[in-house]
């Protein structure tokens, strides 16, 4: 059989975070079939740890039934990807993802720490910046609550937690004190938190914005080298009518948005299992019609995905083995497949030039 050929039966098998063939993804990294038993290297740009066995069966299955004998080897390399015009991606960060809705209240932090953890639990380094100047839940959320070190003076060590790397303003001031901030100090805050912590080679650092659509988010999204932003909202009409707000100013600033994801969608009842969408329906899918922007996924309204974040562990690491950790995981997936879909940043991979002395 030829590399052609080898390729097309390749491309058949769909990689189910992209939703197109392999070829068409970009992931095939290398055929060799001059021996008898074809070698096949497929690189994922993205973090799927808990979907490489199963997908190297796949391609296995279709080889085999094209009569091919095969090693196949996936691997996954994450790459720094654009930034917005005139800005520049962040010293030992490769890429940030941004976690923003229209309104309050509709689960982001929530989503932004399942997201973190699930995004770690694929195979990534990862962060999170917990930039919700107004109410920064992430102490909480993941159970830390220490003053960063600053052994220089002027840079912080992040916390960790479950594997990330963590910096919060709800580490620096007093949880009781009211945060009445104006926007330039609000920004100023953020660029702090954000140029001075030492993230320490990260893929992804996750950045829990403010809620809404203000002046104070938009000047983040102009400040922060944001590579996508992911938006969460409810079912409501008057959620989604917020969450295209939130579109909207991603787009006025040139910040992709990797998808949407749909929170609270569906109720269970405790008692007889029966499952209720008790805010209405399509109000997501009217959103990714209408702004050609996928759906990521729809979580239910349950109360173990708040009991866990309220106690300090999110779901993917209260019950990873879950359903919804399960949703968790294919949201992060879905989201770093878009990511990685988008152009890559070069910068960071050319030499330094320094200036010779004449
Ligand atoms: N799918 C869900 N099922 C049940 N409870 C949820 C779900 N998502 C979030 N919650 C709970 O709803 C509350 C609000 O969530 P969260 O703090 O994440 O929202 P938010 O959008 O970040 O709010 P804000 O930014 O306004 O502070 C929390 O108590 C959280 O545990």
């Amino acid at each position: 059989m030829t590399k052609d050929q080898i390729e097309k039966i390749l491309n058949s098998v769909t990689d189910p975070n992209t939703g197109k063939g392999l070829g068409d993804s970009g992931e095939i990294a290398g055929i060799d079939a001059s021996e008898r038993k074809t070698r096949i290297e497929i690189r994922l740009d993205y973090p799927a740890k808990t979907q490489i066995g199963p997908l190297r069966g796949s391609i296995l299955k279709a080889l085999a039934e094209n009569g091919i004998e095969a090693e196949v080897e996936v691997e996954q390399r994450i790459r720094a990807h654009k930034v917005q015009p005139l800005l520049r991606v962040l010293p030992g960060v490769k890429n940030i993802i941004a976690v923003s809705s229209g309104k309050g209240g509709v689960g982001k932090s929530t989503i932004a720490a399942n997201l973190a953890l699930a995004l770690s639990a694929e195979g990534a380094r990862v962060g999170m910046l917990d930039a919700d100047i107004y109410g920064p839940s992430q102490p909480a959320m993941l159970g830390v609550n220490a003053i960063p070190a600053c052994e220089d003076g002027k840079t912080m060590t992040p916390n960790t937690a479950y594997g990330l790397q963590v910096n919060s303003i709800g580490f620096l001031i007093n949880p009781e004190d009211p945060v009445i901030w104006r926007g330039p100090m609000v920004s100023s805050a953020l660029q702090q938190l954000l140029f001075q912590t030492r993230w320490s080679d990260l893929d992804y650092l996750v950045v829990d914005m403010p809620p809404g659509t203000g002046d104070v988010q938009l000047t983040l999204t102009q400040q922060v080298p944001v590579t996508g932003a992911v938006v969460v909202t409810t079912p409501q009409e008057i959620a989604t009518l917020d969450a295209r707000k939130g579109l909207m100013m991603f787009r006025k600033v040139n910040v992709p948005v990797l998808g949407v994801v749909e929170n609270m969608a569906l109720f269970r009842c405790p008692h007889c299992g029966h499952l209720e969408r008790i805010f209405g329906e399509g109000g997501a899918k009217r959103l990714s019609e209408q702004y050609d922007v996928p759906i990521l996924g729809s979580l239910p309204l349950d109360p173990a995905i708040r009991q866990e974040a309220d106690s300090g562990r999110p779901t993917v690491i209260a019950e990873p083995e879950s359903e919804t950790a399960g949703l968790f995981l294919s949201i992060a997936r879905k989201a770093a497949a878009a990511l990685s879909q988008l152009p890559v940043d070069h910068s960071a991979s050319l030499p330094k030039i320094k200036p010779v002395k004449a």
